[in-house]
């Protein structure tokens, strides 16, 4: 089957397996109750806004909204368990997420889609869940700046009844397109034309069968690591990746998206790369977004999380991960080279930034200019952490998943179904955002190749080769995740 983008339809081979029935005509999950109480009026990604909204909670009279470096366990193999002896920040542990899915009875799992429907799907994996997280306090971590911008849109929430209206695909477009006023401002900006004029389609061939390697996908250009590593002058300015960067769609009855993957990545593994191309056969088979790239966004060294390599090494693998294996991926150094932490919604900001008000957005054929919208790929564990106490708050998710959207990748031993249904947030926003089921369990853990690594033990085929080399290289991860933090 060929899509009217041109691309061929992983449909057939999905429904053949019994699976994707709940695309288009599953009924509305309508009439459940929406977000109850303590919803800000405006969501902003300004602390003083937090902090009337109730800011993080643990924040004493006068500290910053969130003063908390949220950190999660690393997995099931926990090598960090003896880290309140660390000279670093001490791991306060929280409580595991108190969510327990029994009580939902029948356990009706729900697919949630594009079309803002969820509909009942075959029972997932049984609930384990990863370990309870332990955020770290940081001490002198500080509130990034609010980032100014002309033309972003004001970061207010709909109410909550336009919230539950279906939002049809011309409505959002037309929230997608860029004033034309708006843009005039922007001629001047640092955007170049020859920057977006590329003849190269990062998405040709992708989903009719073709090997995606990037043999001819151009190199990213400049240096990331003088970047990273504070080079002063031109060499070490930040320069955001566009190489890959689909400037015009195939067809403009659809959304452009732009999907970010936010983490530690240390390192990355094919279970990082291959979150992305479930996202990818999820978003053609929904018919109502158009990929135009894939971004990670490595987190910075400032996120004291147990096993993480310094950014540097971490950016440069990702780098490698995505150089000869993709032609729609990339990876922006931006986040990583902060000096101090940032959170997912600054980042999102960031990229929003950089693609629609730098950027300028994409042209259409009328020569109009249309918004990417940016979605944060993300896995099951991670959105489960919402609910954890204290380590996101309340603002920034109506942020990440009102403003901007979520796509979830299913994680054995999670039931993400059964939490989107339990947390008032998520649920609040669900028409924005998507689960993926994975057809094809992949549960390759960053943690466990740490470990591997450490004991001697091959990692092959787990990672990328060029990733593996330079691991060897530079002499990664042969100490235990404790010893390298404490450093
Ligand atoms: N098995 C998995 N299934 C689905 N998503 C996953 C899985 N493992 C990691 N992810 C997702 O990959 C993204 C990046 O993960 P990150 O590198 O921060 O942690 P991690 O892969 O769990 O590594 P670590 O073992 O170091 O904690 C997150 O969104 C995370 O939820
Ligand atoms: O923005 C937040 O408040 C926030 C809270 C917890 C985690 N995150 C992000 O989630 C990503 C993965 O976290 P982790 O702990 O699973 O490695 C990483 O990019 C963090 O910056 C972000």
């Amino acid at each position: 089957m060929t899509s009217s983008s041109g691309f061929k339809s992983p449909a057939p081979v999905l429904a053949a397996m019994g699976l994707h029935s709940f695309h288009n005509d599953s009924p509305p999950f309508a009439g459940a109750p929406t977000f109850e109480g303590q919803e800000p009026d405006a969501f902003s990604l300004d602390a003083r806004v937090m902090q009337s909204a109730g800011g993080a909670p643990g924040a004493g009279a006068g500290a910053i909204a969130v003063p908390v470096v949220p950190v999660r366990n690393p997995g099931a193999v926990d090598i960090s368990a003896s880290s309140s002896a660390s000279s670093q920040p001490v791991a306060m542990p929280i409580a595991q997420r108190g969510f327990n899915p029994q009580p939902l009875g029948q356990q009706l799992p729900v697919a949630v889609q594009a079309s803002g429907r969820l509909s009942l799907r075959e029972p997932s994996v049984p609930v384990g869940g990863r370990p309870g997280n332990a955020p770290l306090l940081e001490a002198g971590a500080s509130q990034p700046p609010t980032p100014v911008r002309d033309d972003s849109p004001p970061l207010t929430e709909p109410t909550s009844t336009e919230q539950e209206q279906e939002v049809p695909v011309h409505e959002q477009l037309r929230e997608l397109d860029i004033s034309q006023s708006s843009l005039a401002n922007r001629r001047e900006s640092k955007s170049s034309s020859k920057e977006r004029d590329t003849a190269f389609d990062a998405l040709n061939g992708l989903n009719d069968g073709e090997a995606d390697l990037d043999e001819s996908a151009p190199p990213a250009e400049g240096s990331t690591e003088a970047f990273l590593q504070g080079v002063q002058g031109e060499a070490g300015e930040y320069r955001f990746p566009r190489h890959r960067l689909r400037t015009t769609m195939k067809d403009e009855s659809k959304i452009p998206v732009v999907i970010v993957a936010c983490g530690s990545f240390s390192p990355p593994t094919y279970l990082h790369l291959r979150m992305f191309e479930m996202a990818k056969d999820e978003i053609v088979e929904s018919q109502t977004y158009e990929i135009m790239a894939g971004y990670y966004s490595p987190v910075s060294s400032y996120y004291k999380k147990s096993g993480l390599a310094p950014a540097l090494h971490r950016v440069r693998m990702c780098e490698l991960a995505v150089e000869h294996t993709s032609t729609w991926l990339m990876v922006d150094p931006w986040e990583a080279g902060q000096p101090e932490y940032k959170r997912t919604a600054i980042v999102l900001d960031h990229f929003d930034e950089m693609l629609n008000a730098n950027g300028g957005g994409i042209t259409m054929s009328d020569g109009k200019r249309r918004r990417y919208k940016i979605m944060l790929l993300a896995g099951g564990d991670l959105i489960e952490s919402f609910g954890e106490p204290g380590v996101w708050s309340e603002p920034d998710l109506h942020i990440i998943l009102g403003r901007f959207g979520c796509l979830i990748v299913e994680r054995a031993g999670s039931d993400v179904w059964a939490f989107l249904l339990s947390h008032d947030i998520l649920y609040h926003h669900r028409r924005n955002v998507i689960v993926i089921k994975q057809l094809i369990y992949n549960d390759i853990s960053s943690t466990k190749v740490r470990l591997f690594v450490r004991r001697g033990m091959s990692i092959k085929y787990l990672l990328p080769n060029s990733v593996i080399q330079y691991i060897y290289d530079h002499k990664l991860y042969r100490e235990s995740d404790f010893r390298a933090i404490a450093k």
